[in-house]
C-alpha cells in the first residue's frame, strides 16, 4: 500500500502563532501548507462580495463548494487570488476574521470545505493549520500540536502584526475580538477548537517564533519524523 504522505497539523486558538510556524516549518520541510483560516475567511469574503447573509447556511454550502481560490507562492510568500482578485491581506483584518467564524460555526459549509482541505494532502508531505486539524480533517496525523498563547499576548502579536501593516487598530478592541472568537470557536456545536487527545500542548506566551519551531523540530526528532 502506498506511504501516507507525513501530516503535521497544527491546531491552536487566533494568534497563537500558528500560521508563522506553519509556514516556516512547510519551507524548511518543503511540504505542502494548509491554511485552513484562510478557506474560512474567503469564504465569508466571498459572502459578502456576493450578497450573501453568513448565517445563510443553504447558500454558503454552495458558495464553498465552488470557491474560485488560487494559492499562489510566487517564493515572497503567499498570495490569495479569490475570483480573480488578490485578497491575501483583505482576508487578514479581525473583521474578516470574525466573518470567519461565524460561517465556520455552519455544519454544512464545514463539510462543503472537508474534501478542499484534505485534498492539500500531497507528498512529500503537508503542515496543516486549522482549528480542527488535528481532532477532524487529519485525525491520523502522527504529530499534532496544539499552539496557544495568553489572550492578551496573542492580542499584543495580533496587534503589532495589523499595526505593521498600516491598518489603525486598538489593543484593547483587538483583545476583546480574539477572546470573543475564542468564545465561538472553542463553544460551536461543530468541530469545537479543543486539543486532540494525542495532540502536544505548546503554550508560546514566553516563547518566540524559533523556540517555538526548536520545540517542534525536537517532538519530529523524538518520533524520527521529518528527515
Ligand atoms: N512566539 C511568538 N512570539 C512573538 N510573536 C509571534 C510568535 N508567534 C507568532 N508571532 C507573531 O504574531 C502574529 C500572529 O501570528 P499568526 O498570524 O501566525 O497567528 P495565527 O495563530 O495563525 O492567527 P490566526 O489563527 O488568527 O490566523 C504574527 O505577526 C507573528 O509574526
Ligand atoms: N480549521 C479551521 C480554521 C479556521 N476556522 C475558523 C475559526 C477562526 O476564527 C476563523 C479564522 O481562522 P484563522 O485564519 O484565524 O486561523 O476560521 C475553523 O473553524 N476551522
Amino acid at each position: 500500500m502506498s506511504e501516507q504522505p507525513l501530516v503535521i497539523a497544527i491546531d491552536g486558538p487566533s494568534g497563537s502563532g500558528k500560521g508563522t510556524v506553519a509556514g516556516r516549518l512547510a519551507r524548511k520541510l518543503g511540504f505542502h501548507l494548509l491554511d485552513s483560516g484562510a478557506l474560512y475567511r474567503l469564504l465569508a469574503f466571498a459572502a459578502r462580495n456576493h450578497g450573501v447573509a453568513l448565517d445563510n447556511e443553504e447558500a454558503l454550502k454552495v458558495l464553498a463548494a465552488h470557491l474560485d481560490v488560487q494559492f499562489l507562492d510566487d517564493g515572497a510568500g503567499q498570495k490569495i487570488i479569490l475570483e480573480g482578485e488578490e485578497v491575501t491581506q483583505l482576508i487578514r483584518t479581525e473583521e474578516a476574521g470574525a466573518g470567519a467564524s461565524q460561517v465556520a460555526a455552519l455544519p454544512a459549509v464545514r463539510e462543503a470545505l472537508l474534501q478542499r482541505q484534505r485534498a492539500f494532502c500531497e507528498a512529500p508531505g503537508l503542515i496543516a493549520d486549522g482549528r480542527d486539524m488535528g481532532t477532524v480533517v487529519f485525525p491520523e496525523a502522527p504529530l499534532k500540536i496544539f499552539l496557544t498563547a495568553s489572550a492578551e499576548e496573542r492580542a499584543r502579536r495580533r496587534y503589532l502584526q495589523l499595526k505593521g501593516q498600516g491598518l489603525d487598530v486598538n489593543l484593547e478592541s483587538l483583545l476583546l475580538e480574539i477572546q470573543a472568537r475564542d468564545e465561538r470557536d472553542m463553544n460551536r456545536a461543530v468541530a469545537p477548537l479543543r486539543p486532540a487527545a494525542d495532540a502536544i500542548l505548546m503554550d508560546s506566551t514566553e516563547m518566540s517564533i524559533d523556540q517555538v519551531l526548536e520545540a517542534i523540530d525536537d517532538e519530529l526528532a523524538a518520533r524520527s519524523l521529518g528527515d
